[in-house]
């Protein structure tokens, strides 16, 4: 996260594209070359429309995987998909370089070559082992790339939001190099922690999230007057939660403001969304998008990270309008989505270069 990020001469043309299919994209890249180093894109330059094709049908396939045999392409995609990662385990596993740190480019994050080694330790299979690493890709990109097109529709429909989101990312954005070798740098973790930020990050979840972590019942219980025997799933009602009104006042609107305390941030228009201790611990109390207890997911930092450095450099260079008479996502129920919500249909919208970033 502390690498710098090469960046091209902005160019005047403006663009347009599908939103929600570009983050992804994006999501998918950034998140091959962090999480598995320069070695995916090389066995397979072509691994994002594998996975993609792949994707599509495993909603529909979740339960058989007939759709992957009614639609053979989603079948080779699938199979092309597995095969370059049956290569990429196929390696040589020398020891971790010390030197290297949490990342190199031949195994991407420790992590993964920890991964790696204990799996064959346990003398799993080659395939068993491309399995744990795609589905590791798979839960990133099944939720952080929605929650980015969210998160960034959310500001986009807010300009005086965005305004604020785009003044606080250019106090941790600097440059370095000049020509075709400029650098972006970024100091992430700091901007992460502004109130207000933390304020975007929050309500983007609170609206964004339509999970519901299941959990089995181990023995006979009583919950709130009602009885609950052994081997029931209760689901966690996490929607409720999100938008009860007697917690979040006006919980349709999206309101970063309402996380930030009274006396946090001067800069807040006043009177709007600004909260005391006791009813911030309420809502936070009525906060669970990753879940919770020991299943909660262990990649919510991850995800933090990966959504708010795409979206602040994204928002920071480049100006995105949707483009006319398109259906705008909000908050709904499509079913397609997994934790965080899908739009239900992808907007277009028109992309062109800012002129106001420091380059
Ligand atoms: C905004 C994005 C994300 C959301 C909303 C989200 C949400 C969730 C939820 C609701 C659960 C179930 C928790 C429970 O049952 O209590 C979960 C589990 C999990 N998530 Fe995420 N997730 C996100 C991103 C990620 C990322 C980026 C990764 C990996 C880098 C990840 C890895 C996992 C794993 C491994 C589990 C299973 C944890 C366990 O059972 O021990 N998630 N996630």
């Amino acid at each position: 996260m502390g690498r710098s990020i090469p960046i091209s001469q902005q160019s005047p043309t403006t663009t347009s594209i599908s939103l929600h299919k570009t983050l992804q994209k994006i999501v998918f890249d950034t998140s091959c070359f962090t999480f598995f180093g320069n070695r995916v894109h090389q066995i397979c330059p072509d691994i994002w429309s594998h996975w993609n094709s792949f994707n599509e049908a495993a909603y529909i396939g979740v339960r058989s995987n007939a759709s992957f045999y009614v639609r053979p392409w989603t079948l080779r995609g699938r199979r092309l998909m597995l095969e370059t990662f049956d290569t990429w385990c196929n390696t040589e596993l020398e020891p971790w370089d010390e030197t290297d740190g949490v990342w190199n480019e031949k195994w991407g994050i420790k992590l993964n070559w920890e991964r790696e080694k204990m799996a064959r330790d346990h003398k799993m299979t080659l395939r068993g082992r491309s399995c744990v690493q795609v589905s590791f890709l798979w839960v990133i990109i099944t939720n952080a790339a929605p929650m980015l097109t969210w998160l960034v529709t959310a500001l986009l429909t807010h300009p005086e939001l965005l305004q604020k989101f785009r003044s606080i990312a250019e106090h941790y954005i600097s440059y370095s190099g000049n020509g075709s070798s400029r650098d972006i740098k970024f100091d992430l973790p700091r901007f992460c922690v502004e109130p207000f930020i933390q304020g975007v990050w929050k309500e983007a979840l609170r609206l964004g999230v339509t999970s519901a972590s299941a959990r089995v019942v181990t023995r006979d219980s009583e919950i709130e007057g009602y009885i609950v025997k052994k081997g029931s799933v209760l689901l966690l009602p996490t929607r409720n939660m999100h938008f009860e009104e007697r917690v979040f006042h006006h919980p349709y609107e999206f309101n970063p403001w309402r996380w930030v305390l009274l006396d946090e941030d001067s800069s807040s228009p006043s009177g709007f969304g600004q909260v005391s201790p006791e009813q911030l611990k309420r809502q936070n109390n009525s906060l669970r998008p990753f879940g919770g207890g020991t299943g909660i997911c262990s990649g919510r930092f991850i995800a933090e990270q990966e959504i708010m450095m795409t979206a602040a450099i994204l928002l920071h260079l480049f100006d995105i309008e949707f483009e006319q008479g398109q259906s705008i996502p909000s908050p709904n129920l499509n079913p397609q989505g997994l934790a965080a919500m899908y739009p239900l249909v992808d907007p277009k919208v028109i992309v062109s270069g800012r002129k106001t970033p420091r380059l």
